[in-house]
């Protein structure tokens, strides 16, 4: 598992009223009775036991487990590397608190700050011939870590590896990078490390010879803290950086409109907007042109007739070249000659791609199916045109809620291309090759026309600011439905689709 997926796993389980000190607390207890074990195991007596702590959660797993520790009668050191007031996990101060509190102890615990690098210089692990044989728990640093390691940190790692202490680290050996699992500067040698849930991808790639024998431990987390999109996904939108000037938070292009349908792609450009794009450019025939321009924030291009052609195909690939993310067909409207162009607009436009509406009756299977940067976002029955009418699936009657056996037969389906699919539904299934997630923000009111577009609308301007397929669309379909749910709110079941646009700003803001 990515770290950033464990971190956004987490955060979803307190949303599910499962909160992160219950998982500290479960972490600290799994870790303990792992190294009691191997404390048994390896030693034919009992030993002293000490705890390198960090200033964040993989610290307060090193708290926590000093507790149950104790109760075992284990002598436990704990070198904080960081004070009490250095400590930045909210659960971890509670953890290091309750140690403090624990005063006048009874129990067989020191507590040591290794405030400067001369402390760690001059701590007893630095000259462990003092005691023959002991156990380090490197809580130091786990999925949290980022650039160049501290001066002090380093030291730390360095003097642990040079003890002659048996090492077990706290859920990834600190100094490893827990994606990667390189070391770009030094880390900690364990001959184990604990994990928590999942083994963190980096632990998976770095090999035993860098993190020893890999235990991993059930903490608690319910299965349906990963798989239902919720308010911890929302860390992946990347923060607009301060010095962003216009244009470099998402230019998008929208294809569609058609004499019948101007709407689609307004509502859709206005989405993109309030989900914070900062350009929204629509290619459109004059037919729809004039009232999609009615709206001052879409900057519209009109082009010759009642329908886009192929003939258009030109003009529109100059202006994708422009954009950093394109969605095609909202009202582009089913006529041959419009399917000619959205399959030739497909098959050139190499930016990061969303088909919706019309693009799904039109576009065929094949010119995207090798590209992971498209997302496809159909109701049912264009999930059944687009994947081919032979499909099994008795999708009429498909109830999200029994999410097992359905799910295999859709991913089955989806297989079939390597873009995401966001398949919508009383309760939304997001799938991109093996991995999925289901959504279940939004309410029956969301069936009101137009808010399929809103939706492709916020998918096309999260693909332009970075985000990759699978976390555009699952993201796009959350923050939709959650405006659907402020515009419930507002006005029950009269809302319509603009409601929901006039609701996403708010919503992604928290
Ligand atoms: N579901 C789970 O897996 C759980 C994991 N838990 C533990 O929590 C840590 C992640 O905690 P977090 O606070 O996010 O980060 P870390 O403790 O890993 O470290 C961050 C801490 O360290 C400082 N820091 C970051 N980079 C550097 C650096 N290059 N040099 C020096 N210091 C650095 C930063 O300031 C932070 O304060 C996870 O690994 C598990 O051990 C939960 O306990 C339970 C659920
Ligand atoms: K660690």
């Amino acid at each position: 598992m990515d770290p950033i997926d464990m971190t956004v796993t987490d955060l979803n389980c307190e949303y599910l009223g499962l909160s992160r000190l219950c998982l500290m607390e479960s972490a600290g207890k799994s870790l303990a009775e792992e190294v009691g074990k191997i404390a048994v195991y390896t030693f034919s007596k009992p030993v002293k036991i000490i705890i390198f702590t960090g200033s964040g959660g993989n610290g307060g797993d090193g708290f926590v487990a000093a507790r149950y520790l104790l109760n075992r009668g284990y002598d436990v050191d704990i070198y904080m590397l960081k004070d009490k007031n250095g400590i930045h996990s909210l659960e971890a101060k509670t953890n290091y608190e309750i140690l403090e509190n624990m005063k006048p102890r009874f129990s067989r615990l020191t507590v040591h700050n290794l405030n400067t690098i001369d402390d760690i210089n001059n701590c007893e692990v630095a000259n462990s011939d003092s005691f023959s044989e002991f156990i380090i728990i490197d809580g130091i640093l786990g999925t949290g870590i980022h650039g160049k390691l501290r001066e002090n940190i380093k030291r730390a790692i360095e003097v642990i590896n040079s003890s002659n202490g048996l090492t077990v680290s706290v859920d990834v050996p600190s100094g490893l990078d827990p994606l990667t699992g390189q070391i770009h500067d030094v880390a900690v040698k364990p001959q184990y490390t604990v994990s928590f849930h999942k083994v963190k991808t980096g632990i998976h790639k770095a090999g035993e010879e860098k993190v020893g024998g890999i235990v991993t431990c059930d903490i608690g987390i319910p299965i349906e803290a990963e798989y239902f999109i919720n308010y911890g996904d929302m860390i992946k939108l990347n923060k607009r950086s301060l010095k962003s000037h216009k244009g470099n938070n998402g230019k998008i292009l929208i294809v569609g409109g058609s004499k019948e349908y101007s709407g689609a792609p307004s509502i859709a450009g206005l989405a993109a907007i309030g989900a914070g794009a900062d350009l929204v450019y629509v290619a459109a025939p004059e037919s729809a042109a004039l009232a999609i321009s009615t709206h001052p924030d879409l900057i519209v291009n009109s082009l010759k007739g009642d329908y886009l052609t192929a003939e258009h195909a030109e003009d529109i690939l100059m202006m994708a070249d422009k954009a950093d993310a394109v969605l095609l067909g909202p009202g582009a409207g089913i006529n041959d000659e419009t399917g000619k162009l959205l399959n030739i607009l497909a098959s050139k436009i190499k930016k990061p791609l969303v088909l919706d509406a019309d693009a799904l009756k039109q576009v065929k299977p094949q010119i995207i199916k090798n590209r992971d940067d498209v997302i496809l976002t159909p109701h049912i029955f264009e999930f059944k045109s687009f994947f081919g009418k032979d499909i099994k699936l008795d999708l009429d009657s498909y109830d999200f809620a029994e999410v097992d056996e359905n799910i295999s037969e859709f991913q089955q389906v989806v297989r079939q291309i390597n873009g995401a699919v966001v398949v919508k539904g009383a309760i939304d299934l997001v799938i991109q090759k093996n991995k999925f997630k289901l959504n279940k923000s939004g309410n029956p009111g969301m069936t009101v026309g137009g808010t399929g577009d809103a939706l492709a609308g916020i998918a096309v301007s999260l693909l332009s600011k970075g985000l990759n397929a699978f976390d555009a669309a699952t993201l796009a379909i959350f923050i939709n439905g959650l405006a659907g749910d402020e515009a419930y709110l507002e006005k029950g079941y009269g809302f319509g689709a603009t409601d929901v646009v006039a609701h996403i700003g708010k919503v992604i803001k928290g």
